[in-house]
């Protein structure tokens, strides 16, 4: 039977409570709405109750409307099928009932669900509770009032604060701004509850209706003065985000012509939005993060993750100490373990820097930080590693060496040890060859700097076992990153995939076209900086031996640019030294240098493969195409390797790991709005013209020429080699 209902009691003190039951959060899903509508005109009818309670079964009030129905009408284009729960329910029903409603909110009310709470005569809340209108987020907007009623309970400014930021405050500071009329403890909530919507009821409270509120609002000039501050912050920090300036039009609808009107223009620009390219492509995202959780033959053959107190980190660079952070940020015990105590130290101080760092930003008090530090040991030797659950190898990448390290290792811990090694490039075969563990051995590639980026590549070898990759998730889960799990190849997944991104930058500067025209085209797409200045930014010496390592693996697509080797013998090392494609100056924006573009000419001169030694002509578009056409093709190549466990778990990855727009969907989503067979037959125009870097992949080819979407599940072939 399902568990998804509405439940109602109505007590002998003569208050209906309506109970949400729909696990795990209590989701407006259409059978939710149908009951909730059900059983206010039920509480409205009866007699025997003079006030309702509105709440939400297992601690959560409720995360919203039921995101699966957007992407339902995705899949149908059909808005039809979205119910009128603004007008009908939460305006006419609630708001308008002739009986008081209190809202009894504990653990959640995001979205929707915040909304009916805001519907609502009043709100008590437990503490801690997360209140939040996240629409934004998804692409979308408020489209239960909450455009109109949060501004009157919390005034303009943090409402439309909450709503462009899509962050949730906490009950506490919602009781503070006048959003919650009473904090109780969660024993209490529904007590006071009942007995404040009596109090309503029988005039002893106010009987406030959020909508018919302005005492928040202030002047109308003053709320457009606030509304034009909005729409230019919004302009810059969301430039390819028009549902944020859409929300602060239906937010002026009602401050100008009154709340119902709002209400219902909201209503309407809601269904139209819906359908918007950005809320397709965030819609996606929601789902496809979560999907990576579910991986064939590891999370569902009943296996119990153990659990992990101790890690040992072998290695204190930029790496290991960032990982080290993480680990301790989130109570679990760090050992790291270095060459030498000049070494050590230095692990030990970035770490101290990262952890008071975050600390002085107000991301956790100066008491915390020093706990955390307490769970942290430098060591110079193996004696400590008797009983650590996990070791993560953060060394240089050197093959003999790793091999050295695992042997000892193999030595020094429990049998139960997971053995993981943060490489980003060495394949994991090789580094477990000389061990009898080869089942233990696991790649945990973490993103620099590793304790903020949110992705963490879980890298599987056909020999790791299900229980070690269980293990390695969910230790990612606890120091909250993304863990996306993948095959073992050159580069594996996030890396792979986007080698050609810089080649596809490097192959077009010698082709004649401006590598800051190039920038401005990427980051007007969406990615935070183009490929040169992020090529600044990691440091030549990065690209040239990750272009080394392409180049081997991938010789039939790798086009060899000499512009970097010019650079660095020009004395130019990127942002490390302030000398790049950029210069660098303490508080300002990264401007050009002019004087790069004599070296850029040399590289053209050695390359020589400008047509008729004149730059080519193209457009943004063209640009744009050029450099992520060839990610989409390698992506495909990744795709049918198997080396990833579906088409999204690409998306994420290249969203969490590489910053590609969210609002776009992720690499492998993009490309089928684009269409395969437009990637494929430009590729195909360009491998002529410039050669196999552009040179189409077969899985490409064929999904074109069937017309099948890249994202679509691969039918395993003869050929086909899955990894995972
Ligand atoms: C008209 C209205 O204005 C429009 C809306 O209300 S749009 C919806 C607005 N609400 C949101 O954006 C909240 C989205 N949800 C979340 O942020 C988080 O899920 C949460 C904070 C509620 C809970 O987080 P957490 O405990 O980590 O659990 P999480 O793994 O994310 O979710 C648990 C399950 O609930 C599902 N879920 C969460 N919120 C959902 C929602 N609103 N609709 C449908 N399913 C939802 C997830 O997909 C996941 O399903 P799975 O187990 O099958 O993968």
């Amino acid at each position: 039977m399902s568990q998804s209902r509405v439940l109602m009691e109505v007590g002998s003190d003569g208050v209906a409570v309506i109970t949400i039951s729909n696990p795990p959060v209590n989701a407006l899903a259409i059978p939710i709405l149908v009951g909730l509508k059900e059983k206010f005109a039920e509480a409205t009818r009866r007699n025997d109750v003079k006030a309702i309670v509105l709440t939400g079964k297992g601690g959560r009030f409720s995360g919203g409307f039921d995101i699966n129905v957007f992407q339902k009408v995705h899949g149908t284009g059909d808005v039809s099928t979205l119910p009128d729960v603004s007008v009908e329910l939460v305006t006419n029903a609630v708001e308008d009932c002739k009986k008081p409603i209190v809202a009894a909110v504990e653990g959640l009310a995001l979205g929707g669900g915040l909304e009916f709470a805001l519907g609502c005569h009043a709100r008590i809340a437990a503490p801690r509770a997360q209140l939040g209108l996240p629409e934004l987020s998804l692409g979308v907007i408020p489209g239960f009032g909450g455009t109109q009623r949060l501004p009157r309970l919390v005034g303009l400014s943090k409402a439309i604060e909450m709503m462009l930021s899509s962050k949730p405050i906490m009950s506490e500071e919602g009781k503070k701004l006048g959003l919650i009329d009473a904090l109780v403890p969660s024993e209490d909530l529904l007590k006071v509850s009942r007995a404040w919507a009596l109090d309503i009821a029988e005039r002893r409270k106010p009987w406030l209706r959020s909508l018919h509120r302005t005492d928040k609002i202030g002047s109308l000039s003053e709320a457009r003065e606030v509304l034009r501050i909005a729409r230019q912050q919004a302009k810059k920090t969301a430039p390819n985000l028009p549902h944020h300036q859409i929300c602060l039009d239906v937010i002026e609808e009602g401050i100008v012509h009154g709340g119902y009107s709002g209400v219902l223009k909201e209503a309407k620009v809601f269904k139209e939005i819906v359908l918007s390219d950005t809320a397709r492509g965030l819609v996606h995202v929601f789902f496809a993060q979560r999907a990576t959780s579910k991986v064939p033959n590891v999370t569902d053959v009943g296996l119990k993750p153990r659990q992990v107190k101790k890690v040992a980190i072998i290695g204190g660079g930029l790496m290991g100490s960032g990982i080290a952070t993480a680990l301790i940020m989130n109570n679990i015990s760090v050992i790291l373990k270095e060459v030498n105590s000049e070494y050590l130290q230095k692990g030990i101080k970035t770490i101290e820097a990262n952890v008071r760092g975050l600390a002085t930003r107000g991301k956790l008090t100066k008491d915390r930080a020093e706990k955390v530090l307490s769970m942290l040991k430098g060591v110079l030797d193996y004696a400590e590693f008797k009983d650590v659950d996990m070791v993560i190898e953060a060394v240089i990448e050197n093959v003999p060496l790793k091999q050295k390290i695992f042997s000892e290792l193999e030595r020094a811990c429990p049998p139960h040890c997971i053995f993981a090694t943060n490489t980003s490039t060495i394949d994991l075969n090789l580094i477990g060859e000389k061990t009898k563990s080869e089942d233990r051995i696991i790649g945990a590639h973490f993103f620099s700097p590793a304790h903020l980026m949110p992705l963490l590549e879980i890298v599987r070898t056909q020999k790791t076992s299900p229980q070690i990759i269980l293990d390695l998730m969910t230790v990612g889960k606890v120091i909250k990153k993304v863990p996306v799990v993948v095959g073992n190849c050159t580069g594996f997944a996030v890396n792979r995939t986007f080698f050609p991104y810089a080649q596809g930058a490097q192959l077009l500067a010698n082709l004649g076209v401006d590598p800051f025209r190039i920038d401005r085209v990427i980051s007007n797409f969406g990615l935070p900086m183009g490929p040169f200045q992020l090529q600044d930014l990691a440091g030549y010496g990065v690209a040239m031996a990750v272009g080394k390592e392409y180049a081997k693996a991938f010789s039939d697509r790798v086009f060899k640019s000499p512009l970097v080797e010019l650079l660095v013998k020009n004395g130019r090392n990127g942002k490390n030294n302030g000398k790049g494609y950029y210069i660098y100056e303490k508080g300002s924006k990264p401007k050009p240098d002019p004087s790069v573009l004599p070296i850029i000419e040399e590289s053209r001169r050695l390359t020589n493969i400008m047509p008729a030694g004149k730059p080519i002509s193209v457009t943004d578009k063209e640009v744009l195409e050029m450099v992520l056409f060839p990610v989409v093709n390698e992506a495909c190549r990744v795709l049918d390797e198997g080396i990833v466990v579906r088409a999204s778990d690409l998306d994420i990855a290249s969203v969490l790991g590489m910053s590609f727009p969210s609002y776009r969907g992720g690499i492998v989503f993009w490309a089928d709005t684009v269409g395969a067979n437009h990637v494929y037959k430009s590729l195909k125009k360009w491998s002529e013209m410039y050669g196999g870097l552009y040179k189409p992949s077969k899985f490409l080819e064929e999904r074109a020429i069937k017309g099948i979407p890249l994202s679509a599940p691969a039918v395993p072939s003869a050929t086909s080699k899955s990894r995972l």
